[in-house]
């Protein structure tokens, strides 16, 4: 195990905001250049998870923590197989990681996945800038890259493909479904649509006696229909995942296939925005997003507060204070954002659908949504009477 560089022996680098900021500083991870969109994560744990979370694909993540790496890498934290951010922005690496459960340091990772960073800069600036002017493009330039002229780099950056447009979720799915078995007695079956699902999902659902069937962003509905034999899925998850929920035109169409046979769905942030499009509403980009693991929701059912997880940059234009009649019934916002008002969740009234905008499965972050997995098997578990009730009478 190297311990993570001191600051004499890194590299150069720049980091350049496409409106032409830039911030200097020394390398970090691998030494290179890459682009993506700078978003800033308030999470002051959690790297690891933020990292290996396929939502970031093709985005620059700034740490607001100033100190990152402490507790290094380990095999547990991973959400998927690898890091996917484009690249990796921190204040200061720590020296070396102490953990016990630590398998390495968090640089080497970095170095050897190529993930570029960059270290050693004003992340409370470059945050406050991104809060100010809003999410944009970056680049970091380290080793020779560095030494070109901030203009030349700012139009590389303004050069690279926008958020706003991207369809990313075939970049990041799975090549063949697989199976998440229940943790003891199967109670249900599901299929879960990855978008670029996070490893936590189907943990938290094996443990309440579902058995997950990982399916593509391809995936057909005949093929959904298949999970679970002849008596098909108990009930149809979409997840998490990258790029604009605007492009998503095949998947929402599959959501609608779902939803007009009145299978139960639960969807995760991309697949909130989904089941937001399926229902008829938009989505629209947010001028800097929510992530980190301390946001404040509000279930508006309960009155109750949550603190959760985050991680969006786009969110659905639904109304607040009144139910909104859609092809499938009536429709209210069930949470929302207390910082900002930013509809956090969905629920069917007259169908068996809802969704959350925030990351139930708290990886990293606080526990407080874990019933929504619970609302989960209560929906199949409902639906599943009604059909026996139906086929009795
Ligand atoms: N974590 C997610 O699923 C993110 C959804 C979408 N890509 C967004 O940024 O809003």
């Amino acid at each position: 195990m190297t311990l993570t560089l001191p600051s004499h022996q890194r590299q150069p680098a720049v980091l350049v905001l496409e409106d032409g900021r830039a911030f200097r500083g020394s390398s970090y991870g691998a030494v290179g250049e890459t682009v993506g969109e700078a978003v800033f994560s308030t999470g002051m744990t959690g790297y690891q998870e933020t990292l290996t979370d396929p939502s970031y694909h093709r985005q620059v993540v700034v740490m607001t923590a100033p100190h990152v790496g402490n507790t290094g890498v380990n095999r547990d934290d991973m959400e998927s197989s690898r890091i996917w951010v484009a690249g990796f922005v921190v204040r200061e690496p720590a020296i070396r990681s102490s953990n016990w459960r630590a398998t390495r340091d968090l640089e080497d990772e970095l170095r050897d996945q190529g993930v570029v960073g960059i270290c050693e800069i004003d992340t409370r600036a470059l945050t406050r800038h991104l809060r100010e002017r809003g999410a944009m493009r970056v680049g970091i330039f380290t080793g020779p890259a560095a030494q070109r002229p901030v203009d030349d780099l700012a139009q590389v950056v303004r050069d690279a493909p926008k958020m706003a447009g991207a369809a990313l979720a075939a970049e990041v799915t799975t090549a063949e479904p697989y199976v998440v078995p229940a943790q003891g007695e199967r109670r249900f079956t599901v299929a879960a649509v990855d978008l670029g699902i996070k490893a936590m999902t189907p943990q938290l659902m094996a443990q309440r006696g579902i058995e997950v069937h990982v399916l593509p962003s391809t995936t057909t509905i005949d093929e959904v229909l298949a999970v679970g034999g002849d008596r098909g899925p108990d009930g149809v998850f979409f997840s998490n995942g990258p790029g604009d929920p605007a492009t998503a035109d095949r998947e929402v169409e599959l959501l609608r296939e779902v939803l007009d046979r009145r299978i139960p769905f639960f969807g995760i942030c991309f697949g909130n925005q989904l089941l937001g499009r399926a229902l008829g509403f938009g989505t629209y980009k947010l001028k800097y997003g929510h992530r980190g693991i301390n946001q404040p929701v509000l279930d508006r059912a309960t009155g109750k507060v949550e603190v959760t997880a985050h991680n969006h940059g786009f969110a659905v234009a639904a109304p607040l204070d009144t139910e909104s009649e859609t092809p499938y019934g009536r429709v209210r916002v069930s949470h929302v954002c207390l910082n900002d008002d930013v509809v956090e969740g969905l629920e069917c009234l007259d169908a068996p659908a809802y969704s959350v905008q925030y990351h139930p499965e708290a990886a990293a972050g606080p526990h407080d949504a874990a019933y929504l997995f619970d609302r989960f098997t209560h929906l199949m578990q409902e639906q599943n009477d009604k059909k026996k009730q139906e086929a009795g009478a």
